[in-house]
Parts: structure tokens; C-alpha cells; sequence
């Protein structure tokens, strides 16, 4: 290379630097990767009449094509967020009429004493539509026995969504479809809540926030007291939950594939609030390490898939001794009747009385899988025989883990216009 081309060489490296600075320094002050909320404020949504699309980059509106940095995934965030709300915006108008459907949930799984839950694929079915007159009418799974006024759970959910939206509850007739056992420990008061929060939230037109708020689960977790069954009802799997001191976060839990839920339903009811006034004001610290120790095997073993290890996982000393010891005395001698008969672990699901066991199938719907992958039909057989020797009565029910939680099925008039087709066609 001769001189000249090294000095023109030389010249253009730092031309490029220096425009390159010059970029960058523009990028740094001007773009809006350099906005970031204050720490620990949550983004709050703007009221509807005012467009989404500004309040994210209120002072630079046209910068969303600007470079982000890698690391700025929160920036990144913001911008997917921005384009939703623009094409989501037009769904947040008063509705007429809603549907939701809502899982059962297995809450505790054992030790995870009001913290620990799972979502059970079996459905209800909510419809709430504006009326002349309050009327709430129920078949299926508690129509006789669910209360038919105010009280009703669809009704205080509803309630609490307007309230969040700041409107009047209208005059709201309800129906619905059940399929979650009534008052049986499989989550029937928390599939109600949160159906009635999203509908209301729908016909009320009202967003609430989401990301790093999860307003939803705050109100549905407020109304419940812990959120071991509505955070699965509202975001389906495995969910851990807790309080931070500020707000209900709940997190999910890696669920192996293929697992299948066995339950005995007693046909009796058992009350939460009974099952709750027996047990012990205070436990010894012993029994609290028993815990804590059994509730970090049981993630694990869902984490790694490690099914050997789930019967360890779901022994408890907080809650299912006293229960079992005054209310349930067939729930022991079951739990051992299922796993002796090839099922990975059971345990009192939520309250009672329901016992549930899990085994492991290949994954597919149980009628793909080959009979000796199942151990359900076993399992079955021998907890309907332990309930048999305590003279209980029930049924057994064998479904899977539903890693979908609520959703909606229909709105009127729909979400679904011209140009924008949502699944369901909803
Ligand atoms: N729509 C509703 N569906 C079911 N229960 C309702 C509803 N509205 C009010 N309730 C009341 O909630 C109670 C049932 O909830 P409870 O917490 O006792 O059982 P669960 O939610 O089925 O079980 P768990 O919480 O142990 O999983 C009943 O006393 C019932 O009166
Ligand atoms: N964690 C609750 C479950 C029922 O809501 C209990 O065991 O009382």
C-alpha cells in the first residue's frame, strides 16, 4: 500500500469514527431508549379517550423506528406494547354480553400451603349480559346449592371490575355452565371470581395494566385472600404466587409433559372456611422446615421432570394432617392406595375433599397413549376401593393439567371486525 492510500485510509477511519460518535450521541440523547420510568413506577395506562399511542413517547412520537440497544429489553417492551394498544384499541368499548370460560385448579399440590396451584382441564362456563333485571341462573356442577344473589362470586367479581373502571354496575343477568365440582377443593370460588372480573372488565370497556402490575391477579388474589387457585385459573399451568409486600406476583411452573390428574370427588361438600378454622394457630419450626423443605423438592422435581421425586414433593406437616386427621380419614389410606397402585403422588387438592392423584402418561391425549404408558385406570380402581373401606362416596374423574388458563369465547358485539379476525372468531 502506498503512502497516499494509507493516509486516505487513515482519513476515512476517522471520518467514520467520528460520524460514528455523532450517531450515537444523537441516538443517546434523542431516542426514547434513553426513557425509562422512574424505579419501581409502574407504566399506567391512560384513560380511553386519549391515545394510546402517545403516552409511551409522548415527547418524540415518530421515534419508534430508533435504534434499541440489545440490553434494552424494557425499551423493547414498550414499543410491542404501544403497537398492540393502537390495533387493541377499538376493543375496549362497552359490551353488551360476554363469555368466559374458567378451569378448575388443584391448589396447595401438598405443602405450597395458599401458594402453590395448578390448572385442571375442566371448564366452566360464564355468560354475563346487561338485563332489566338481576337474574343469575346455573346448571351443571352447584346449580342447586350456589348462592343466587348478590353474594355469588360472578357477582363480586363483576362488581369489583367496574369498580376498577370506575363505573356503576349495571343491571347484569348471569348464567352458568358448570363443570368445576362445587365446594370439593378444585378451585369452584376462584374460577367464579375471575370470570366475573373478566367479564365485567369487558363490558365495562375497562383495560387494566398489565405488564409488572398484573392488576387482574391483585384484584382477583384481594377478593380470594392468596392466589394459589386464581393465579392458575388466570394463567393456567402450575403457578407459584406470592405477596411481596406490595402486590401478588406469581410465576410459572415448568409442568413435564403428559401428566395425568386423577381425582376422587367426594359428593359431599367441604367448606374452605371449614376446613380452614381446623387447623393449628401456630406451627413449630420444625414442621416449618418439613415444609419448606418438601415444597423446594416438589418444584424441583416439576422443574426437572423428576417424577420419582414428586411423592416426596407433595408431603406436607401444615395442613393435610389436621385436615385429614378431623375431617377427611379417608385421605391418608387413599394417598397410599394411589401410589402403591403406580401413581407418582396425591394429596389433598385445595382444601378437600377432593384427593388427587397424578400420574404419568407418554404426552398426547390419553387415548394416544398405549395402555402400558397409563397407570390412571389403576390408580382409579384404588382409590375408589379406599374411599369404599370409609364408606365415602364420590366419583372419580381423570382429566389432565390445562396449561391455558381463562379465557374468553364470545363478546357482542365482537372483538373480531373487517379486517381482524381473533380465534373463535370472538
Ligand atoms: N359462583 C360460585 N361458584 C361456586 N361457589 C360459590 C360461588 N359463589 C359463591 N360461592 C361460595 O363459595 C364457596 C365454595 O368455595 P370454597 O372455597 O369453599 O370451595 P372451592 O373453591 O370449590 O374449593 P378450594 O378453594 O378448596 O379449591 C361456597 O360456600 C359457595 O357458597
Ligand atoms: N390454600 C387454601 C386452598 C383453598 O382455597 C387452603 O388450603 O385452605
Amino acid at each position: 500500500m502506498s503512502s497516499n492510500e494509507s493516509t486516505k485510509l487513515l482519513w476515512t477511519a476517522v471520518g467514520a469514527a467520528i460520524a460514528g460518535a455523532g450517531v450515537a450521541v444523537a441516538v443517546l440523547k434523542y431516542s426514547p431508549a434513553r426513557y425509562s420510568a422512574p424505579k419501581d413506577e409502574e407504566p399506567s395506562f391512560p384513560p380511553l379517550h386519549q391515545k394510546r399511542t402517545s403516552f409511551i413517547y409522548e415527547n418524540n412520537a415518530s421515534s419508534s423506528n430508533s435504534v434499541i440497544f440489545p440490553h434494552n429489553h424494557e425499551e423493547r417492551m414498550r414499543r410491542q406494547i404501544t403497537a398492540r394498544a393502537a390495533v387493541e384499541e377499538d376493543n375496549f368499548m362497552p359490551r353488551d354480553s360476554v363469555t368466559v370460560r374458567v378451569p378448575a385448579t388443584s391448589a396447595n399440590m401438598g405443602p405450597g400451603y395458599d401458594t402453590i396451584g395448578m390448572a385442571v382441564d375442566l371448564w366452566s362456563e360464564v355468560t354475563v349480559e346487561r338485563a332489566d333485571t338481576f337474574e343469575i341462573t346455573a346448571e351443571g356442577e352447584g346449580a342447586t346449592e350456589m348462592p343466587k344473589d348478590e353474594t355469588n362470586y360472578m357477582v363480586i367479581g363483576c362488581k369489583a371490575a367496574f369498580e376498577a373502571a370506575n363505573k356503576p354496575l349495571p343491571i347484569l343477568k348471569y348464567h352458568v355452565f358448570s363443570r368445576v365440582p362445587f365446594a370439593r377443593g378444585l378451585g369452584s370460588s376462584s374460577a367464579a371470581i375471575v370470570a366475573g372480573i373478566i367479564a365485567g372488565l369487558i363490558l365495562a370497556g375497562h383495560r387494566l395494566p398489565c405488564w409488572g402490575s398484573e392488576a387482574l391477579l391483585q384484584i382477583a388474589a384481594g377478593i380470594e385472600g392468596h392466589p394459589d387457585n386464581v393465579a392458575p385459573v388466570i394463567y393456567g399451568g402450575i403457578q407459584v404466587g406470592i405477596h411481596n409486600g406490595t402486590r401478588w406476583v406469581t410465576e410459572r411452573v415448568p409442568c413435564p409433559a403428559g401428566l395425568q390428574l386423577v381425582m376422587f370427588i367426594p359428593d359431599f361438600i367441604g367448606k374452605t372456611s371449614d376446613a380452614r378454622s381446623v387447623l393449628q394457630p401456630t406451627i413449630s419450626r420444625e414442621d416449618a422446615a418439613y415444609n419448606i423443605s418438601r415444597v423446594a423438592f416438589l418444584v424441583h422435581a416439576l422443574c426437572v421432570g423428576n417424577l420419582d421425586n414428586l411423592k416426596w414433593g407433595v408431603e406436607d406437616r401444615l395442613h393435610q394432617p389436621q385436615r385429614g386427621g378431623k375431617l377427611y380419614k379417608y385421605l391418608y389410606p387413599m394417598i397410599e392406595a394411589a401410589e402403591n397402585a403406580g401413581a407418582a403422588c396425591a394429596y389433598l387438592s385445595g382444601a378437600g375433599p377432593t384427593v388427587m392423584a397424578i400420574t404419568a402418561g407418554a404426552s398426547g391425549d390419553i387415548f394416544a397413549q398405549r395402555e402400558k404408558e397409563r397407570s390412571d385406570l389403576a390408580v382409579a380402581k384404588a382409590m375408589r376401593q379406599a374411599a369404599k373401606e370409609f364408606g365415602v362416596q364420590g366419583q372419580v374423574v381423570v382429566t389432565n393439567v390445562s396449561n391455558e388458563g381463562a379465557r374468553v369465547v364470545k363478546v357482542v358485539p365482537p372483538f373480531s371486525t373487517g379486517g381482524i379476525t381473533y380465534r373463535d372468531n370472538i
